[in-house]
Parts: C-alpha cells; sequence; structure tokens
C-alpha cells in the first residue's frame, strides 16, 4: 500500500525534490543557529571585535533571510505537493466512479462516494505533504541536535535526552484523547448536515405538513449535540495544549538549572550553556511533528486505503478487446433466451425471447415489478444478461463498444433528470456541440418554444436545482427537446405514470409520437391510452412474456391486456 502511495509523487517529483531539499535545508540551518550562538558568545564575545561582531552579525541575518525564503518555499511548495496529489486522486477517483455500471450506483450510497471525494481525500493530500518530509526531518534535526549536544556535553545531553520519553508519553496520550473528541465532533456534524440537507430538499413536504416547529427543535437537539461536542473538543486541545507547553518549560528548566551546576563545576562555558538552552528546543520540536504524523497517518492511510478499495473496482461493463463501434443501426432487436438477476435472490427475467423489427413501436405493459424497465435497461447494455442474448442489427451488443451502442439509444426517464444549469444547458446534454439553430430546432419540435420565449431570460433561464423551477410537463418535454438532438435510431421511453392535465398531456403526446417516427420504439407503458398508435403490445408478468399482439387483437384476446383495458377505461369512464 505504501508503495502505491509513493507512486502518486512520481508525476511531480521535481516538487517533491525542491520542497524536501528545502525543508532539510531549514533543519540544518536551524542545527547551525545554537552553534553560532555559541561560538558568538565564547569566540568574538570576548574579542571585543566590533567589526567582526557586526560582520558575523550581517552573515546571520543573509543566512536568516535564506532560512525565511526556505521556510516559505517549504510551506507553499509542501502544500502545493498535497494538493497536486489530492487532485490526481480525486479526477481518478471522479473518472472512475463514471466508468461504473449500474450495478455499482444500485449498492453504492451516494454520500460515500461524497465523503471519498471530499474528507478522505483532504486526509491523503494532508499525509501526502506532511508524511515524509516531517518525519524524515523530524528524525534528522532528533538525532543531529543530540549528537551535537553530546560532543558539547555528554552527561547534560543525556539529562535532556532522557526526559523526551516523558514527553513522548505525554504527547500521545494528548492525541489519542484529542482524537476521540475529534472524532465525536465529526460524528456530530455529520448528524447537523444530514438534518439540514434533509430538511432543505424536503422543504416543501415539511412546510405541507406545517411541520416547521418540529423540524427546528429536533436541528436544536442535534445542534447543540454538536455544540457540546466541539466545547470537548476545545476544552481537551486546551488541556493538551497546556500540558504539553508545561512539560515542555519543565525540560528547560531542568537544564537551566542542572547546565547552571555544570556551568560552575564542570567547566561548562556561557557559550556552550546558552546553547544547550537553545538545543533543548530542538531537540523537543520533533516530538511534537512525530505526534501530529502519529495522528496523520491512520487517517490518511485508513482514507487511502478506502480510495484503493473503490479504485480497485472494476466496472462490471467492459469493452471486449476486439469490440467494434457501431454506427446508425437500423433497430433490429433480438432478445435470445434472455435470463437476468439483479441478486441470488431472485431471477428477474427467465428466458425471455423477443423480436422487434427496425421502426416498430412496441409497448410493454404489465403489473408493477413484472420486469419491463429490466427488459429496456438491458438494451443499452446497463446491465450484462446471465445467460442468452441480446442482438442489434444482427450484432450481439456485448460485440459492440457500449460508447457506440449507448449513441444509438434514446431514453426518456420516467423521473426526467435535469442538471443545475440553463435550459439551454440542459436541452445541449443530449448534443455537447450542437448549434443555437440545432438548440431551437429541438425545442420546437419538443413543443417547447412557446414557454421558453415567455421567460424573462429565456433559454438563459436557470431551471434550479435538478429542474425544481419547471413543472411535470415542462420537464417531459424538456428531455424531449433533448432526445431531438442526440436523434437516436432507437427510443426507449419510461412513461410518466403521474396523470398530466389533459392539454399538456396531449403536446407531450404529439411530441413524443413525432420522436418516435422513423426509430425503433420502445415504450414502458402505465396508461394505455398512450399507447393506442403502438404497432405491438407486449404484456410483462413475473413469468415472463404472456401476451404480444396488436392493441385490438390483444383485447379481443380477452386475456390479462383485456383485463386491463376494461379496468383503466371503466376507471376514467370511458
Ligand atoms: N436496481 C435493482 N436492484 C435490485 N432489484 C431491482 C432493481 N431494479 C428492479 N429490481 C427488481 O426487479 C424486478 C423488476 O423490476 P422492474 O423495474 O423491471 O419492473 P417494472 O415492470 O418496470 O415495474 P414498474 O411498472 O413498477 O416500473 C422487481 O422485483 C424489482 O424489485
Amino acid at each position: 500500500m505504501l508503495r502505491k502511495f509513493f507512486s502518486y509523487y512520481k508525476p511531480h517529483k521535481r516538487l517533491f525534490i525542491i520542497d524536501f531539499t528545502s525543508a532539510v535545508v531549514v533543519a540544518i540551518l536551524e542545527l547551525a543557529f545554537p552553534v553560532a550562538v555559541q561560538w558568538f558568545i565564547d569566540q568574538l564575545l570576548p574579542s571585543g571585535d566590533w567589526n567582526q561582531i557586526l560582520t558575523v552579525g550581517a552573515l546571520l541575518l543573509l543566512v536568516y533571510i535564506l532560512s525565511t525564503v526556505l521556510q516559505f518555499i517549504v510551506s507553499y511548495l509542501g502544500h502545493k505537493l498535497g494538493i497536486n496529489i489530492e487532485t490526481d486522486m480525486r479526477e481518478q477517483l471522479f473518472t472512475h466512479v463514471q466508468r461504473q455500471s449500474f450495478r455499482f450506483f444500485d449498492n453504492t450510497k451516494t454520500g460515500h462516494v461524497m465523503s471519498r471525494v471530499t474528507n478522505d481525500l483532504f486526509d491523503i493530500g494532508e499525509l501526502a505533504h506532511h508524511g515524509p518530509e516531517d518525519f524524515f526531518i523530524a528524525i534528522m534535526t532528533f538525532f543531529g541536535a543530540f549528537a551535537i549536544m553530546f560532543q558539547i556535553n555528554p552527561e547534560l545531553a543525556v539529562i535532556a535526552v532522557i526526559m523526551v520519553p516523558f514527553l513522548c508519553w505525554l504527547v500521545a496520550y494528548c492525541n489519542i484523547k484529542m482524537n476521540q473528541a475529534w472524532k465525536n465532533m465529526y460524528s456530530k456534524i455529520a448528524d447537523v448536515n444530514a438534518r439540514v440537507e434533509d430538511s432543505v430538499s424536503g422543504a416543501r413536504v415539511v412546510q405541507s405538513f406545517t411541520n416547521e416547529e418540529f423540524e427546528i427543535n429536533r436541528f436544536k437537539v442535534d445542534n447543540g449535540g454538536f455544540r457540546l461536542a466541539k466545547l470537548k473538543a476545545y476544552k481537551v486541545m486546551a488541556g493538551t495544549h497546556s500540558s504539553i507547553y508545561m512539560m515542555t518549560r519543565l525540560v528547560t528548566l531542568v537544564i537551566l538549572v542542572v547546565g547552571a551546576w555544570f556551568s560552575f563545576n564542570r567547566n561548562l562555558s556561557y557559550g556552550e550553556f546558552v546553547s544547550f538552552i537553545l538545543f533543548v528546543n530542538v531537540l523537543i520540536k520533533p516530538v511534537d511533528k512525530i505526534s501530529a504524523l502519529l495522528e496523520l497517518y491512520p487517517k490518511g492511510m485508513a482514507g487511502f486505503k478506502r480510495f484503493l478499495d473503490l479504485i480497485n473496482q472494476e466496472p462490471e461493463i467492459k469493452n471486449r478487446p476486439d469490440a467494434v463501434e457501431v454506427e446508425s443501426l437500423h433497430g433490429n432487436i433480438i432478445f435470445d433466451d434472455v435470463h437476468f438477476k439483479y441478486d441470488e435472490h431472485k431471477e428477474v427475467l427467465q428466458g425471455i425471447d423477443l423480436a422487434i423489427r427496425p421502426g416498430e413501436t412496441v409497448a410493454f405493459v404489465g403489473p408493477s415489478g413484472a420486469g419491463k424497465t429490466t427488459i429496456c435497461s438491458l438494451i443499452p447494455r446497463f446491465y450484462d444478461v446471465d445467460k442468452g442474448a441480446i442482438m442489434i442489427d444482427g450484432i450481439d451488443i456485448r460485440d459492440m463498444t457500449t460508447h457506440s451502442l449507448r449513441s444509438q439509444i434514446g431514453i426518456v426517464q420516467q423521473d426526467v433528470f435535469l442538471f443545475t444549469g440553463t435550459i439551454r444547458e440542459n436541452i445541449a446534454y443530449g448534443k455537447l456541440d450542437a448549434t443555437d439553430s440545432e438548440i431551437y430546432e429541438a425545442a420546437r419540435k419538443a413543443h417547447l418554444q412557446d414557454f421558453i420565449a415567455s421567460l424573462p431570460d429565456g433559454y438563459e433561464t436557470q431551471i434550479g436545482e435538478r429542474g425544481l423551477k419547471l413543472s411535470g410537463g415542462q420537464k417531459q418535454r424538456l428531455a424531449i427537446a433533448r432526445m431531438f438532438l442526440k436523434n437516436p435510431p432507437i427510443l426507449i421511453l419510461d412513461e410518466a405514470t403521474s396523470a398530466l392535465d389533459t392539454e399538456t398531456e396531449k403536446i407531450i403526446q404529439q411530441a413524443l409520437n413525432e420522436l418516435a417516427e422513423n426509430r425503433t420504439t420502445l415504450i414502458i407503458a402505465h396508461r394505455l391510452a398512450t399507447i393506442r398508435d403502438a404497432d405491438r403490445v407486449i404484456v410483462v408478468t413475473e413469468d415472463g412474456i404472456a401476451e404480444d399482439g396488436t392493441y385490438e387483437e390483444l383485447v379481443e384476446k380477452g386475456g390479462i391486456f383485456a383485463n386491463l383495458h376494461h379496468i383503466q377505461f371503466q376507471q376514467i369512464g370511458h
């Protein structure tokens, strides 16, 4: 896993080398400073040579400037490295998710993918930046400082180092406490987020039930919980900072007193004494860094593992190596003994045989859950059949590239999904490089032009999140316009279940009829009035295809369809 992690540094090798080298130089300068002070006090001060003192002062100033510039490089380029790696991973993840098959989305929670793309990658980016650099620098400064201290005065060096494990223990203990507190806080903020998301997206339901007070009270509970958790985290943080402060001061104090004793009795010069005090700080700093790493490492690595788990999931539907690019299919669709199941429990389709001629309009009817949508989902290869085959124009769809196959099929879903953006952008989704006149033509064919003309911003009107500002009928017509632009030879219409008013329905039906012209069209029908003009009606039940024929034939046959026909037309008073 570590090797895989480091492979993400490869494209940013140059950045890493500059950042790392700068960090090493900063660490060396940090080690050199106490030595310079010692020399300054012991050699330069007694000489009383002001020229030399000023020259050394100027030199030290240059060193400070260099160190400051390098610090900036380390901080900026280090973060740049982390962000670059994070961005690469995020792009890889998004691309990977885009290529996943329907089954992946059936089984994956949106919130989980969201948290992979945001939180996890943030932690990984932090680790990528701080991990190797801080670890190396901490080890280097710690042992470097100890080696120099040991050279100046071995006994005093050992006394200083003996106290470090206590400090490490304290830091580790505080870290555990802090982690618990932060974890608790994150879970509380997740509650608050979930509550806000629910109430905002469900605002219409809340208001229609006049449950605003109820929602506010529920929110108050979550918000209060978050406040307490955050307060606790800050209390732990304050405790941690002050105890670490106390402990480091204690180490300095011990060295101050023992060092004073050494300077009286054991020939420790004033310069060495001062440099020792300075070195204590250099020695302690890495402890802090390593402790921060101890927190960062498991978090980042756990995130990276979740990232790899996702990245390593192979898309279920893949192109065969010799898959062909198909163009302008005629739409001769054949199901040959098709078996399919979503999961092990139940086979949804058992041996479906079906032949649809090019240009035919076929309506699928039958009880809810019988498998009409499933049959239609297999044609664009959203799922692969378990047994049997589906052929279009004599070619097995698994021998076509999914991209070329799907570009030949248009689907108007029951629940139209629109993207946040303008009407123009949403229509153009059917053909990304569509010209203005193509877009206007599509809108006209979908009987949308009058509606668009009545809007102050026309085609540039924002339709709100998922098209919230549009009515059901307008959304449907927008989806139809999209399909006119895509212009596929095969069309799948999942008919809306919710009844539209008669006028709108008539307009939409007219648009759909025009759309279906000269295409092979499959309609998943719920209302029989809309399929009177279909060439064929296929009745799907849990046992497979039960009836197949023209509308009139099936009514005359007196079977399931005839029954459906009588029920529906009795209900609406025919
Ligand atoms: N993504 C899925 N994962 C698991 N099972 C599914 C999935 N989609 C549908 N099913 C199941 O497969 C069966 C057939 O569903 P399908 O949606 O094809 O029926 P339908 O005839 O189109 O129904 P409706 O008329 O209500 O839209 C049902 O039992 C359903 O619960």
